[in-house]
């Protein structure tokens, strides 16, 4: 059974109030538990929006091509940091991308070394390049009970890929087919369930024990699947996995404002250029890395519940990883609606920012 974060946990969070309303909220600095940073131009372009708020984030390694090894791990590493603006302190906790061929050893020798914070499993063809991912879950499972073995949290990006299935139905799919059996297989394994966007999987995270996490994304708490479908298709919303029903959002909402330590931020904040996005056969990803801290603010606010944010932010990723809380603070200030660029400028080509479709009245001072 998992507890619900306790009052003394909420030390930090500060509130100024005039008469009901809460007008700015201080929380320890937020970090971001699924990140995608991409490479060269793009990495550039989108490390310091990520920078700018958070203070920790846990990097994806679906680069082209992946990064496999811990060796490409702290490579990788050296150019984030290298694409950080002057005098950031943001950390990336790196990933290495399970394969089929990855080495039991190489994994262990990683984490042991503290290059790696994570695994990442990508089931193949789920989602943005994961061609190199897993398709004979069998052919992990001595890299799985490794893992357990030395305490290294696996990601796992949860969907089947099946023809057959609905790609509304295969995250629940996914969870009877492949996370439960992998589960009760590998004892002990840390598990995250990367950005869940169904009831099925809130309800899972839920009741899985101490082991067990789900990152929720900024995203999947505003949009359901009407704003990509109704009124003209919307490429800027399409993401895997897709946004579901309103049921399942409301359920998302309900689980992350809801202060239980199983689910934490995860933005999985995915740049693609506009052209990428806008396009006959368009890639999955939304932008959401420059206003994300807003957005929540609005979104908890919404919900009555802007004393959970600092739980969902920052306080239930850094304990399911057995990292302290940031010691730095960040403060929210509510007003005038602030306003974001609409898109980021990259060498490669715009990027569009994440558009929630309401103001938002909370700027990170
Ligand atoms: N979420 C997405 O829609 N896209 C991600 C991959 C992923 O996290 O599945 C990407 O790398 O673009
Ligand atoms: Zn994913
Ligand atoms: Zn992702």
């Amino acid at each position: 059974m998992k507890t619900l974060v306790r009052p003394c946990l909420w030390r930090g969070l500060r509130a100024r109030a005039i008469g009901e309303a809460m007008t700015q909220i201080t929380l320890r600095r937020p970090d971001d538990w699924h990140l995608h940073l991409r490479d060269g131009a793009m990495l550039r372009a989108v490390a310091p929006e990520s920078a700018r708020h958070f203070g920790r984030a846990i990097i994806m390694p679906n680069l082209v091509p992946p990064v496999v090894t811990g060796a490409q791990a702290s490579e990788y590493r050296e150019r984030i940091l290298a694409a950080l603006p002057e005098g950031s302190d943001f950390t990336p906790l790196m990933t290495l991308y399970l394969t089929e061929e990855t080495d039991p050893a190489d994994v262990v020798a990683a984490k042991q070394a503290g290059i790696i914070t994570a695994v990442k499993l990508y089931p193949a063809g789920a989602t943005t390049n994961s061609a190199s991912g897993v398709r004979d879950f069998d052919k992990v499972r001595p890299v799985l009970e490794a893992m357990a073995e030395h305490g290294v949290p696996l990601c796992v990006h949860g969907e089947v890929v099946d023809g057959d299935v609905d790609i509304f139905d295969r995250e629940a799919v996914f969870i009877d087919r492949v996370l439960d059996p992998i589960r009760r297989a590998t004892p002990g394994l840390r598990l995250v369930m990367e950005h869940i966007t169904t009831k099925d999987g809130a309800d899972y995270a839920r009741s899985g024990g101490d082991n067990l996490g789900a990152t929720i994304t900024t995203h999947h708490l505003v949009i359901n699947r009407n704003h990509i479908l109704v009124g003209g298709i919307k490429p800027h919303y399409y993401c895997l996995p897709v946004a579901k029903r309103e049921s399942h959002r409301q359920a998302l909402l309900e689980a992350a404002t809801s202060g239980d330590a199983s689910f934490f931020l995860g933005t999985d904040s995915a740049p693609h250029t506009d052209p990428n996005k806008e396009s006959a056969c368009g890639c999955a990803g939304c932008f959401t890395a420059t206003n994300t801290m807003s957005v929540l603010a609005e979104v908890f606010e919404a919900a009555g519940a802007l004393d959970r944010l600092e739980a969902f932010t920052s306080l239930n990723g850094p304990a399911f990883y057995g990292l302290p809380a940031n010691e730095a603070t960040l403060t929210l200030v509510k007003g005038d609606p602030v306003q974001y660029p609409p898109k980021i400028l990259t060498d490669e080509g715009a990027v569009t920012v994440f558009e929630p479709g309401f103001p938002l009245h909370w700027r990170v001072d």
